[in-house]
């Protein structure tokens, strides 16, 4: 026959059993022994303190009724912890806090004494780094698949991560890689991936961790002896999502610690999501081992969106913001920043910040002075699409008419005005220039600078036209 504190755990099990998912039941509860009950205080042992920390996070509310109803009201829980690497010792370590005493926990400068043996250690509750882990908080709700704009740009890479978000380990994409230049949308699709696994599949453990926080964490478990449990905890997630890889190029430890925890997390089915600013063929300092995994499964790219996914992006922030602007305002804004959809939406922001605080309508000169400012520093240049619409608005011109290869007077000048401002304005070739206008060759455009250098000199109105034209292309 079972002792009493066997008998007590076991009548708790049977409803946690009811309460919490088959694999929560199996990870968090079954490795768990009781180890007596005194004066309605049942102990417990658990494998590590970082266990403890989850129980106590993650289940004190049910634990705390379970206790109530099998021992009454003045019934406790204590938890004896093994020390790391005595998991099978009999000579745990016990914590005198019962269940309710969260304070320890959530407040590391509480000084909690606890008996080891005859030594005292101060603070158990503070596995440094582990300590700032919080599953499933690392998610940011704006970061969805329903505010990222899909494109040329990000369809792969949005297709693959909405797969594996249905069927999380199990489709052929483990690991998901994306990878792509700054400010592209990276951590947003991972993020994406992660909310979509949460909505979907409501108890599955998804972590988000940026690649530098996990450094930090290693390093810290390394210091504190913590390692095993900083391995434990991350063999516990179902969706591991790392931001920023690459920098874990040239840390080997952490590498090998990362290695290892995503064969465990392969092995298991459960799912992997990457993102870097490099493909993987480019990580330098990243061991061969690690790379050929990161070839497992897919690695997709993410390029710089087109002008209309540009202009897509910035209704859907203002839509959300609830901010009307002028259409040409928006226009000028996407043809201006082409590389970083940051710095878009930072624009954007400081545009409207401006005209609020100094009371002033957004109007393109406002949107001008204020996004050259903003965009100084990054290389610039207006491209051949903004000129051409400026110059068919000027002309009140249909600007396919000017793409097109008609030669009517009126569209032939404003072509040839067009690429004499791409000549000036852009480092784009002269084929390439041609190549946007109507399809012509290098000599087409070459002779169309001449003409307007030439008119120019001879024709007044034609020169009000240039100057007119040059302010409003102009940057300043
Ligand atoms: N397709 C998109 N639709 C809507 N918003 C987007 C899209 N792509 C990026 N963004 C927005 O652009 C901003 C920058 O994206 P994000 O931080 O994901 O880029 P990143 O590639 O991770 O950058 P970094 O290389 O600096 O880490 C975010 O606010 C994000 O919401």
């Amino acid at each position: 026959m079972s002792n009493k504190h066997e008998k007590v755990w076991d009548d708790c099990l049977s409803v946690i059993k009811d309460n919490v998912t088959l694999q929560g039941f199996k990870t968090w509860f079954e490795p768990i022994k009781p180890v007596k009950l005194d004066n309605n205080v049942l102990t417990i042992q658990v494998p590590s303190q970082f266990f403890y920390e989850w129980l106590e996070e993650h289940y004190i509310h049910l634990l705390k009724k379970i206790i109530r109803k099998e021992l009454g009201d003045e019934g406790r829980l204590e938890y004896s912890i093994i020390m790391e690497g005595n998991y099978s010792d009999s000579s745990p370590y016990t914590v005198k806090i019962p269940t309710s005493n969260r304070r320890a926990i959530k407040n590391p400068a509480v000084q909690v004494p606890v008996n080891v043996g005859s030594k005292q250690i101060k603070n158990p509750f503070v596995i440094p780094g582990l300590k700032k882990i919080n599953v499933d908080s690392n998610l940011k709700p704006n970061y969805s698949f329903e505010n990222l704009v899909e494109g040329d740009c990000n369809r792969l890479a949005r297709s693959a991560g909405f797969a594996v978000a249905k069927n999380p380990g199990g489709t052929a994409f483990n690991p998901l890689l994306i990878y792509g230049s700054v400010g592209l949308g990276k951590t947003h699709l991972a993020q994406a991936i992660g909310i979509e696994i949460k909505n979907r599949f409501e108890n599955k453990t998804v972590l988000y961790v940026e690649s530098e926080k996990f450094i930090h964490q290693f390093i810290d478990a390394v210091k504190n002896n913590n390692v095993n449990d900083f391995s434990h905890f991350y063999q516990m997630i179902d969706v591991l999502i790392i931001d920023d890889v690459q920098f874990l190029a040239g840390k080997e430890k952490t590498q090998d610690m990362f290695f290892h925890i995503f064969n465990h997390l392969h092995q298991t089915g459960k799912q992997i999501v990457l993102t870097s600013d490099k493909a993987p063929v480019e990580m330098l300092g990243m061991e061969q081992r690690l790379l050929s995994r990161f070839k497992w499964g897919l690695s997709a790219d993410l390029q710089t969106p087109s002008l209309e996914t540009r202009i897509a992006i910035l209704e859907k922030k203002m839509y959300a913001d609830g901010i009307e602007l002028p259409k040409d305002v928006v226009e000028y804004l996407a043809y201006s920043i082409t590389t970083n959809i940051r710095e878009l939406e930072g624009a954007l922001i400081s545009l409207i910040a401006h005209s609020s605080l100094n009371r002033k309508a957004v109007t393109l000169d406002l949107a001008k002075q204020m996004i050259d400012k903003f965009v100084k520093n990054t290389a610039r240049e207006v491209s051949i699409d903004y000129i051409q619409k400026v110059v068919c608005d000027y002309f009140d011109l249909p600007i396919e008419l000017l793409k097109s290869k008609t030669r009517k007077r009126e569209v032939v000048q404003a072509r040839q005005i067009a690429m004499f401002f791409a000549k000036k304005m852009t480092k784009s070739s002269l084929a390439n220039i041609g190549m946007h206008c109507g399809g012509k060759d290098h000599a087409t455009v070459l002779h169309a600078c001449r003409t307007v250098n030439n008119l120019q000199e001879t024709d007044k109105q034609f020169r009000k036209y240039l100057d007119d034209l040059e302010k409003k292309l102009s940057i300043q």
